[in-house]
């Protein structure tokens, strides 16, 4: 085997034992939370609300960034509420998608920059990354179909927050910008990590060494943005149209739909061995199940 050959063998060895177990320490951490110490920090940071609306009819909950007076950026008890209702979600097995938003128009400015100021020590910052990291990787692992409804600006944390959904949809004056370096800083919940799944490490390099205002030409160019929504009169009809567009996808039981996304989080986060053990495990969730026997006995043609 070439040198190449055998670094490559290596790291993909070493990709997945690594992928395995941040899955398994991610599991531990999400169970026990993050020091007490930081909790506390961001708890003294009031100021805005994450709403959450679960439509047992249509099984689509919205979930809503709502600090209109700050452009929605994130207050420190808004992140803790964020992991509320992130574990709210991963319960409810009677969903199938969740739609994330911004309040009155705008997605979300990303941290309350005057949490930040009181913060601004590297290992304060670690930890509140650590604490977003976590909540926002249990949102991208959900078992139902997300999608980040971007109306308006989503800038450094909002751009993160977008990484964390299945989709992204953008009205035609969305604007999705990673702020960081002219912040001094780096995406630090995730972001970044994320991004380049999306869109490749080159198209990530140039979005966050560019501060790029990625507007929905743009996003849809670089595979970012799934779809544009024409800007409506209001905010409950674009809200209405992101519900239409997922509508395809979510055309079936909860059950089914749920098993779904978890054998994508499986391929796409695990090394191949056990993302195909995880595809077993869940096929034997819905093999035989309700919709199984009545397709069945439907006889259906695929045609
Ligand atoms: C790891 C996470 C890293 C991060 O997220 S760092 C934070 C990155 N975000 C930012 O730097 C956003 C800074 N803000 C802006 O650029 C502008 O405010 C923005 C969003 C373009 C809106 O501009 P305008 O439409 O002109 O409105 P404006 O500036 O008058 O803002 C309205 C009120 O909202 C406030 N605001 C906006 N973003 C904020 C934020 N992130 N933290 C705290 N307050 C924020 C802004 O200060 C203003 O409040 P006030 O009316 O002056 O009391």
């Amino acid at each position: 085997m070439s040198v190449c050959g055998a670094a490559r063998c290596w790291w993909i060895q070493t990709r997945g034992a690594v992928s395995l177990r941040v899955l398994q320490q991610n599991r531990t951490v999400c169970t026990t939370g993050a020091p007490e110490s930081i909790r506390e920090k961001l708890q003294a940071f009031p100021g805005g609300s994450i709403d959450l609306q679960k439509r047992q009819e249509s099984g689509i909950a919205v979930l809503t960034v709502n600090n209109p007076a700050r452009m929605n950026a994130f207050s420190g008890c808004m992140m803790l509420e964020l992991e509320q209702r992130v574990h709210e979600l991963e319960s409810w097995t009677e969903g199938k998608a969740v739609i994330v938003k911004g309040a009155a128009g705008n997605f979300c400015s990303g941290s309350d920059l005057n949490a930040v100021r009181a913060i601004a020590n590297p290992q304060d910052g670690m930890r509140m990354c650590e604490f977003m990291q976590n909540t926002l990787t249990r949102l991208l692992r959900l078992p139902l179909i997300s999608m980040a409804l971007v109306e308006g600006r989503a800038l450094g944390g909002g751009a993160e927050l977008t990484t964390a959904c299945d989709f992204r949809l953008m009205t035609s004056n969305g604007v999705i910008q990673f702020v960081h370096k002219h912040m001094g800083l780096v995406p630090g919940w995730g972001g970044a990590a994320r991004l380049v799944g999306i869109v490749g490490s080159q198209n990530a390099l140039k979005l966050l060494s560019g501060a790029v205002k990625v507007d929905p030409d743009c996003g849809r160019q670089m595979g970012l943005v799934d779809e544009v929504l024409l800007c409506s009169s209001g905010e409950g009809e674009t809200l209405t149209h992101a519900e239409q567009w997922l509508r395809p996808f979510i055309k079936a039981p909860a059950p089914v739909i749920q098993a779904l996304k978890k054998v994508v989080v499986s391929g796409r986060e695990l090394p191949l061995e056990q993302a195909l053990k995880t595809e077993r495990n869940v096929f034997g969730t819905v093999w035989g199940g309700p919709a199984n026997l009545k397709a069945l006995a439907l006889k259906p043609k695929h045609k």
